[in-house]
């Protein structure tokens, strides 16, 4: 196995694709482009992530559902308006067999279309409600722009939750439930800081009332990417769809019912690679690791005589078994005809939190040697230590890497009130939280004048230079910072002449 061959600071594109592929996580399927073959590495991951978050909705009392992932032309009617945007990204049958279907079907992107007309039927009294229900699946976007793994692609996988209450207090409960455990999969199991906060008028689901989302942050070249996403869509489908239920407090009277949906899907995966990933390859949190802990014996060579062989992988699995009781994913890599470095490198390249030496040199001194994945840092821990330290620095490591990724998110969002710092700050591959009037029409013109002109700089062999896209908003967040008075504090884009509303945090996104 050749390792990465590109460094993440001098090609940050090229180096995610390599190491997605080299780390075994994904295939490209090369019959049809921007489609991705997910292969277990990949898949462990989103089967730990969907197993936590599907035990805490069912704590919630969410059920699970499958609809077909078809849709007819005329349920889409129905959603027409914010729909229109969509339309070509709709993947469409409209043959079968060598006869031409009648009406064609669209594969569904989302399910609101498909499961409405259900909900309609199936909710008649305020008693049917809270409705709550999720679908694990995948959906279709025929995306125009370049496609990359986990990050966009034409087909992805996700969770798509979609619920029904009485009132809008009722569903606005929800939807921050929902959202604090999107960032409990970013911040627990992924050790990922995100920012909660709400999309803007331009960033939010169109068809919705308002969209809670989680943000994260790319380091290598300072964008903003959005992390999973939470929509009050208010009475906006009950309309369209008629979900009404009699109103409990007047008879005769109906209430349009309140609903929410929500999605996260395995571009958190790809987020993860991008934040934690490094010269050497991946770097798995251990919270997702499918190996944690990968002993590997050392010091055995040839010319070591059968019987001491024999006794030292003994000794090994040995230490695997007193290991694995722990609770810790261990494995021994015991194969014949690769040194220990080689093996060092593949397991690096794989991305396993810790690597174990065990050697002739360390049986006598009575300890185990490690190495860890995130910083490298090497020690030897007593044997007769092994069940208490080896969780214990596993643990450690996904704090570290947490704090990491945290403190370089924070050193990089940066709270501005000066227009003129705001292009070189996004230059500087920082995002920026700004005094906003929250208006769409200047968030346009705020994408526009930050267009960066360092478009004159040399076309370095550093592809990391700053994309010279403008900046979007990627929230408003909840945790605003001191210091606007409204009325008072303008809004931050020079041609704007109203007033701030809010902080809202801007930057180059995905
Ligand atoms: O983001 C989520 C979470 C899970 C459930 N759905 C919402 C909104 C989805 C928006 N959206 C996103 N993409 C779309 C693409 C399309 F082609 C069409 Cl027709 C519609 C949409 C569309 O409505
Ligand atoms: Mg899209």
């Amino acid at each position: 196995i050749i390792g990465i061959t590109v460094t993440k600071a001098e090609n940050f594109p090229l180096w995610y694709q390599e190491v997605v592929l080299k780390a075994e996580m994904i295939e490209y399927y090369t019959e049809i482009s921007g489609f991705y073959i997910l292969r277990p590495a990949a898949m462990y991951i989103w089967n730990v992530i969907r197993k936590w978050f599907q035990e805490r909705i069912e704590d919630m009392g969410v059920e699970e559902t499958n609809f077909p992932m078809f849709l007819s032309n005329k349920s889409l009617e129905r959603e027409k308006a914010h729909v229109d945007g969509f339309a070509p990204e709709l993947a469409w049958v409209t043959k079968c067999g060598d006869r031409d279907l009648e009406v064609p079907v669209a594969v569904r992107p989302t399910s609101e279309a498909v499961m409405y007309p259900y909900y309609a039927k199936w909710i008649r009294s305020h008693r049917d409600l809270p409705l709550r229900l999720n679908q694990w699946n995948s959906v279709v976007r025929w995306e125009a722009k370049q496609t990359t793994p986990f990050l966009r692609a034409r087909e992805f996988m996700w969770q798509e939750g979609h619920t029904a209450h009485l009132t809008e207090e009722l569903a606005g409960k929800e939807v921050l439930e929902i959202l604090e455990l999107y960032a409990g999969v970013y911040e627990q199991l992924l050790a990922l800081p995100v920012v909660r906060g709400t999309k803007t008028e331009n960033e939010k689901f169109a068809g919705g009332y308002y969209t809670t989302t989680v943000e994260g942050y790319i380091p290598s070249n300072g964008r903003g990417i959005q992390g999973a996403t939470s929509h009050c869509l208010g009475q906006n489908f009950s309309k369209m769809f008629e979900i009404t239920v009699e109103d409990p407090n007047k008879q005769g009277d109906h209430i349009h019912v309140w609903q929410n949906s929500w999605g996260l899907s395995t571009r958190v995966i790809g987020v993860m690679v991008m934040i934690h990933g490094d010269d050497k390859g991946l770097v798995l949190p251990p919270r997702i690791a499918k190996i944690q802990a990968i002993l590997i014996p050392v010091g055995i060579v040839n010319k070591t005589a059968a019987e001491d062989k024999a006794k030292h992988a003994e000794k090994v699995e040995e230490l695997r078994k007193t290991i694995k009781k722990t609770g810790v994913r261990v494995d021994t890599d015991t194969r014949d005809g690769y040194t220990p470095a080689w093996k060092f490198n593949d397991w690096e390249l794989k991305g396993v939190p810790l690597r174990l030496e065990f050697g002739p040199k360390d049986a006598a001194k009575e300890v185990i040697s490690y190495a860890r994945r995130d910083t490298g840092e090497k020690g030897t821990i007593p044997l007769a230590e092994i069940s208490t330290k080896i969780p214990q620095l596993l643990g450690t490591i996904q704090k570290a890497m947490y704090d990491k990724a945290d403190k370089s998110f924070q050193e990089h969002r940066l709270k501005l009130t000066n227009w003129d710092e705001v292009v070189p700050a996004l230059d500087g591959k920082n995002v920026v939280i700004i005094p906003h009037c929250l208006g769409m029409d200047c968030e346009d013109k705020v994408k526009d004048l930050t267009v960066s002109k360092n478009l004159e700089q040399p076309e370095g062999p550093d592809n990391q230079r700053a994309p010279s896209m403008g900046m979007k908003s990627l929230c408003i967040p909840f945790d605003q910072p001191d210091g606007l008075v409204k009325g008072e504090t303008k809004c931050l884009n020079p041609e704007c002449s109203a007033m701030a509303e809010k902080w809202c945090m801007f930057g180059r996104s995905y």
